[in-house]
């Protein structure tokens, strides 16, 4: 690829849009259709990630029996769409007798690194495959492993990436590639500076395009999924959800950070740094339009006061308590300290004079999503003060421009959240939010009631 290329898009397309081989045709219609598809990122075909996940935790025989028939099924359901390619068969075939002995080291001992490493089969399967649909439509496609540029830390689970590693890596391996050719790889993996495979969190396929598109200087990431674009709340719950024409990078960001699955959180911090425009559409149904997501300046309508409603499940609250923190210096500090040391980060925090409550994330690749609250983080914090976790939480973010000038906003919000409770609410940091925690059994109706009050 060389520097004269004057539109590069980026072309993510997530793990329904991947599902199938119907489902694959689509998508590959859309890049076949596009000449300035040059990147393709994929994720695992929808479910094998999760069956990848179970699997890495550690499963009897049985159970590991079961999971590997069904990753089979979902991969050989697309292969056999496809004219007969012997090689292509190998390649799934040695992938699945791989996935069969990580299992099975898995069940003796599990590790993050055996966790990532057997994970990264979802993506590496279906961009062979996807490689062959595009082949199909007459597209000149090559595979790529995305793990020779997409350079990580060593955290598995949830690495972070090197960016200036990842710029120079792309300019040695993707930008000498025959532009001619589609380069199709993987999201979500990479590797860390010994070669070993590492992850970017779930979700992170999103990202993987992002990071992409700034090193290769792309004039717009395409991020296509199962919706037509970025709705004022997940439609899924609520049907009258409407869709946004364009967005700025400042409130995605924030639906993105408060539970808008649409897009991973991390998405958007290449494209802002490098201000290149997102699209967000749906891969079933491209003529439907979609989202563009850019910066201010581009924006053609004046910005909202209430823009979105996002639902970020699965909260965990730590409230910690200690005499220690009257009247005393350094105590925060101390808390802060041993959550970073711990890869722990912190959402919303609420101070008392003898008490913090905080949101914490923890999310990496597990099944059970709390991974990274480990013993020993509880123990550590045991030494300075009491620790009180809460779970069954969810938290929901009303996501807007200007709210801290808002006149009416207790009276407007509140007014309609009567009838529930709430544990903790954050609002004033940014002029972008303000969140509540509160049951997960209420959250879908806290959703519903809020879009009703502030856009129905
Ligand atoms: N505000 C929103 N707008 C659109 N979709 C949303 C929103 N909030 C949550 N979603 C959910 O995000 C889903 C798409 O994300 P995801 O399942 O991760 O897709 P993919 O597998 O394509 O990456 C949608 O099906 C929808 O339920
Ligand atoms: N396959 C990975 C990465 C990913 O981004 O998937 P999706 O685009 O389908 O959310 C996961 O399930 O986490």
């Amino acid at each position: 690829m060389s520097n004269q290329i004057q539109q590069c898009i980026i072309a993510k397309f997530g793990g329904t849009s991947v599902a199938d081989y119907q489902a694959m045709y689509n998508s590959a219609k859309i890049v076949a259709n596009n000449p300035n598809v040059k990147v393709v990122v994929l994720s695992a075909s929808a479910g094998i990630t999760n069956l990848l996940v179970a699997l890495a935790e550690g499963r009897d025989s049985e159970i590991r029996k079961q999971h590997i028939a069904k990753i089979q099924a979902i991969q050989y359901n697309i292969l056999e769409q496809l004219p007969e390619n012997p090689i292509l068969r190998e390649v799934i075939d040695q992938a699945i007798s791989n996935i069969s002995s990580l299992s099975e080291a898995a069940s003796l001992a599990t590790s993050p690194a055996l966790t990532d490493e057997l994970v990264s089969y979802g993506e590496l399967m279906s961009s062979r495959l996807f490689v062959e649909v595009l082949k199909q439509l007459d597209k000149h496609a090559i595979w790529f492993d995305v793990r020779k540029v997409m350079r990580t830390d060593n955290k598995f689970g949830k690495a972070t990436p090197k960016i200036e590693e990842i710029k120079q890596l792309c300019c040695a391996h993707i930008k000498s590639l025959n532009i001619e050719n589609i380069i199709v790889t993987q999201g979500f993996i990479g590797s860390e500076s010994s070669g070993k495979t590492t992850t970017l969190g779930r979700g992170g396929s999103d990202y993987t395009a992002a990071l992409l598109g700034e090193a290769l200087n792309a004039t717009q990431i395409d991020i296509w999924t199962d919706v037509a674009g970025i709705y004022t709340t997940d439609p899924r719950i609520v049907q009258n959800a409407k869709k946004i024409d364009e967005i700025t990078f400042a409130e995605a960001t924030e639906m993105a950070t408060f539970g808008a699955k649409v897009l991973h959180p991390a998405t958007l911090v290449p494209a802002v740094r490098s201000n290149i425009p997102v699209f967000v559409g749906s891969s079933k149904a491209p003529d439907k339009g979609g989202t563009i997501v850019y910066n201010t300046n581009s924006i053609r309508s004046e910005l909202p006061l209430f823009r979105a409603v996002a639902l970020r499940r699965r909260q965990t609250l730590l409230t910690l308590n200690s005499l220690n923190m009257l009247h005393a210096q350094g105590f925060l500090a101390n808390v802060f300290a041993i959550l970073a040391k711990h890869n722990i980060s912190v959402d919303l925090v609420t101070t008392s004079e003898v008490s913090v409550a905080l949101t914490i994330d923890t999310t990496g690749t597990s099944t059970d999503g709390n991974s990274l609250l480990t013993k020993p983080l509880l123990d550590e914090l045991s030494t300075l003060c009491c620790v009180d976790i809460q779970e069954d939480l969810d938290l929901v973010a009303i996501i807007g421009n200007n709210l801290t000038t808002f006149k009416g906003m207790a009276k407007k919000v509140f007014a309609s959240l009567e009838e529930y409770t709430i544990r903790l609410s954050c609002f004033g940091a940014s002029t972008h939010n303000i969140c509540f925690l509160v049951k997960s059994s209420d959250s879908e109706s806290i959703v519903k009631v809020l879009h009703q009050s502030l856009f129905e």
